[in-house]
């Protein structure tokens, strides 16, 4: 089966390995649509992110949706034929993380694309079926594989509990930020205010129909929340771009009382805050690692046309046009590439 193999930073190899033989609980599944995700950029630009270092050949892709082509003998519920979206991290089900319910907590997890284990940039994978979900006929297989950004959105919005009437700001206009602006519109925020730095993606976010877009390289974005808020500040502020100037203004937009949910990998690993500011504002601020539990949701959301997400989709190409692929997907001004596969 054609597999696309990251050998070396910015080299893609495309190799032909042996179509894996599905285990008694796992779903073999012919891999149709993957999204390319800003992880994935930065394992093919840079060989690792944090401690996680591509020190062997490794198959890149975590966002897919395919076509089951067979199941395992213990397999119920799921046939061939069936078209699926898979959720990428399978935890050791047995760890005291796991025990509690916080599966996306599991240090022991597979997560596909994230050394050493290979992800979805390939004709077949075999998985679980407990982490494959069926799509309903109306949802389609690329919207099945951003189910993937959509459950980091739907996960960040319930840790900031975002609600009916809220006004959130969400900082970094990519397609986790994207993801959720979605969220956070489905769970019932009636403001959502998007900030960027690249004026592409703030015109991109405007015309999906966010309230309002700022430039922070141009506005002052406090003064600019406290006219939108009339001196409130944001229920709810939900970080997006890792960057490190972004992560230090949440503190400033936040309405006292108000949630900060920090989602973007900060580029450096220490942002000082004001902690007393923290305090006397009564602050909440949480961290939003991946998600759990969100996938089911998110094809709901899919079916009842709650959310968009094939929206923010650039370009598609084929495996062979990887490398191609990924040169466009660099662009600041791309949100979201997808490679196309078995069509
Ligand atoms: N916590 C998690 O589970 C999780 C999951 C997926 C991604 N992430 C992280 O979330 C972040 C966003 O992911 P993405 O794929 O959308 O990344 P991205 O790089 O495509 O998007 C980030 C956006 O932030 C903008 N930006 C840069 N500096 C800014 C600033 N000072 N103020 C406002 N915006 C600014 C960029 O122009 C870009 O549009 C990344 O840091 C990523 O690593 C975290
Ligand atoms: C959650 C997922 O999209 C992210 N890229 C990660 O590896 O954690």
């Amino acid at each position: 089966m054609r597999t696309a193999v990251l050998v070396e930073p910015t080299e893609f190899q495309l190799q032909d390995r042996e179509r894996p033989e599905p285990g008694p609980d796992d779903v073999l599944v012919a891999i149709r649509d993957v999204g390319i995700c800003g992880s994935d950029i930065h394992y093919y630009e840079h060989g690792r992110i944090g401690d996680y270092v591509v020190d062997e050949p490794l198959v890149l892709g975590h966002e897919s949706a395919g076509e089951v082509v067979e199941t395992g003998e213990n397999v119920t519920g799921i046939t061939p034929g069936n078209r699926v979206t898979l959720e990428p991290g399978v935890p050791c089900r047995r760890c005291p993380h796991c025990k509690r319910g916080d599966y996306h907590l599991c240090e022991d997890v597979v997560f596909m694309a994230t050394p050493p284990h290979d992800g979805s940039f390939v004709e077949y994978v075999t998985w679980p079926a407990d982490f494959a979900y069926e799509l309903p006929e109306t949802v389609s297989s690329i919207e099945g594989a951003l189910c993937e950004p959509l459950s980091v959105g739907i996960h960040a919005c319930r840790r900031g509990d975002v609600g009916a009437g809220d006004t959130v700001l969400v900082t970094g206009g990519g397609p986790i930020g994207l993801m959720i602006v979605e969220a956070a519109r489905a769970a019932g925020a009636t403001n959502v205010i998007v900030t960027d730095v690249v004026p592409g993606k703030l015109g991109f976010a405007r015309e999906r129909g966010v309230d309002l877009a700022v430039n922070v390289t141009e506005t002052d974005l406090e003064a600019a929340i406290n006219e939108y808020t009339d001196g409130l500040g944001a229920d709810v502020v939900i970080e997006a771009s890792g960057a490190p100037p972004s992560i230090r203004s949440t503190l400033d937009v936040v309405r006292r009382g108000g949630t900060v949910v920090l989602v973007g990998l900060a580029s450096e690993a220490t942002v000082p805050i004001d902690v007393l500011e923290l305090i006397d504002n009564e602050i909440d601020v949480h961290g939003s690692f991946r998600y759990k539990n969100t996938y089911d949701v998110a094809i709901d959301l899919l079916t009842d046309g709650a959310v968009d997400v094939e929206g923010i989709v650039d370009f598609q190409l084929p495996l062979d046009a990887i490398d191609d692929a990924f040169q466009r997907a660099i662009d600041p001004d791309v949100v979201k590439g997808m490679i196309t596969i078995g069509k």
